[in-house]
C-alpha cells in the first residue's frame, strides 16, 4: 500500500479560497479538495484543473480538485472556510454577519456529516463571530476549531515597520491580539526587528501611525480593489496555519481561539498568541499587559460580543 496523503478540504473556491488552494498545493502539504456551490460547479473544476496544470511546470505532486459534493472532502485532516460574501467599499465585515453565518451553519454540518475527526479553520468574516459560529454547530472541541486573523494583521504590521526600517521582512516579529476589526490591538510592546524592541527605532508618533494603517490595512485593500477583499496574504496566513497544523510544527502564532477565562474573558473566540500544532490549537498564551493594552482589548471584546450576539 502507498504512503497515506495528506487531505485538504478548502470551501468556497473565491478569490482566497482559490489561492489558498494553490498555495497549499504549491507546498506539497496535502492534496486539495476545492469546494464551491452547485452553480458554481463547473469553475471551480476549471480552476482546479488550471492549478494541476501548473504541477508540471513548478514541480509539485499534490492533486487538486474541484466539486460540489462534498462527499469528495470525505476524512480531510484539515478543513479550511473561506465560503461566503466578502465586502466591498463602504462596508464594515460586521455587515456580512447575517448572510455568512447561515452560509457558515450549512457549511459546518456538511463537513462534520464528512470528516468527525478533523480540525477546521475558519477565514469568513466577520471572522470572530464565524469561528464561534463553527464552534457552536460541529459541536467539535475547542482546539479544532480555530479562526485566522492575527497571522495576517501581524504580517500588515510587519510589511509597514520593514518599510519603515528599510529591514528585511525576516527579522521583524510583532504580535496583533483582539478581534479582528478595527480596533483590533497591534502590541508593539511585544514587537521587535532583529531582537531589537520597535520603540527603541521608531518614535512613538510614527508607530502610532503604523499601528492605525494595520489597524485599517484590510479596508486599505478593498478602497485600492474596489470590487472585494485582500486574497494573497489571507491565503498565505491560512497557508501559514495549514502547515503548522499539518505537520505539527508548534510554531507560536496568534489565532482566533476559544476562551475560558484566558485574559479574563471567558465563552468568546478572540484573537490570542497560540501554540499551533497537529492537536490543532494546543495552546493559548496569556501575555503580561498594561492597563492601557488591557482597556484596548477590552474595547475590541465588546466589538465581537456585539456581533456574536446576533449569531447565536
Ligand atoms: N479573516 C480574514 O482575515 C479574512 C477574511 N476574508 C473573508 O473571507 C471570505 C471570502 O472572501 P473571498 O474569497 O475574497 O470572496 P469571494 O466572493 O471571492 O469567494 C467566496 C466564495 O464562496 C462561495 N460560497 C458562497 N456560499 C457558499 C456555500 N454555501 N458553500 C460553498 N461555497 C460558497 C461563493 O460562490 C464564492 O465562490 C469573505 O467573507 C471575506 O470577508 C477575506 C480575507 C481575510
Ligand atoms: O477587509 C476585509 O474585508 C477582508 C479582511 O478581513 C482583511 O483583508 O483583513
Amino acid at each position: 500500500m502507498g504512503i497515506q496523503r495528506r487531505k485538504v478540504s478548502v470551501i468556497g473556491a473565491g478569490f482566497t479560497g482559490a489561492t489558498t488552494a494553490l498555495m497549499i498545493a504549491q507546498k506539497e502539504l496535502a492534496d486539495v479538495v476545492l469546494v464551491d456551490i452547485p452553480d458554481q460547479e463547473q469553475p471551480t473544476q476549471g480552476k482546479a484543473l488550471d492549478m494541476l496544470e501548473a504541477s508540471p511546470v513548478q514541480g509539485f505532486d499534490s492533486n487538486i480538485v474541484g466539486t460540489s459534493n462534498y462527499e469528495d472532502t470525505e476524512g480531510s485532516d484539515l478543513v479550511i472556510i473561506t465560503a461566503g460574501m466578502a465586502r466591498k467599499p463602504g462596508m464594515s465585515r460586521d455587515d456580512l454577519v447575517a448572510t455568512n453565518s447561515k452560509i457558515m451553519k450549512s457549511v459546518t454540518q456538511q463537513i462534520v456529516k464528512y470528516s468527525p475527526e478533523t480540525t477546521i479553520l475558519v477565514l469568513t468574516n466577520p471572522v470572530d463571530a464565524m469561528t464561534y459560529s463553527v464552534f457552536k454547530e460541529s459541536g467539535f472541541p475547542k482546539h479544532r476549531v480555530i479562526g485566522q486573523s492575527g497571522v495576517l494583521d501581524t504580517a500588515r504590521f510587519r510589511t509597514f515597520i520593514s518599510q519603515e526600517l528599510n529591514l528585511s521582512v525576516k527579522d521583524i516579529t510583532g504580535f496583533v491580539l483582539g478581534g479582528h476589526g478595527d480596533d483590533m490591538v497591534p502590541l508593539v510592546r511585544y514587537s521587535y526587528a532583529g531582537g531589537i524592541p520597535l520603540e527603541k527605532l521608531i518614535s512613538p508618533e510614527r508607530l502610532e501611525e503604523i499601528v492605525e494603517r494595520t489597524r485599517k490595512g484590510g479596508g486599505e485593500i478593498v478602497g485600492l480593489l474596489g470590487n472585494g477583499s485582500a486574497y494573497y496574504a489571507p491565503a498565505a496566513s491560512l497557508t501559514e496555519m495549514a502547515e503548522a497544523i499539518l505537520k505539527d510544527q508548534r510554531r507560536v502564532l496568534p489565532a482566533i481561539a476559544y476562551l475560558e477565562g484566558e485574559y479574563g474573558y471567558k465563552d468568546i473566540y478572540l484573537g490570542v498568541p497560540t501554540i499551533l500544532g497537529g492537536n490543532g490549537i494546543e495552546q493559548v498564551i496569556e501575555l503580561d499587559l498594561t492597563e492601557d493594552e488591557k482597556a484596548q482589548l477590552d474595547k475590541s471584546v465588546e466589538s465581537v460580543k456585539h456581533v456574536m450576539n446576533v449569531v447565536e
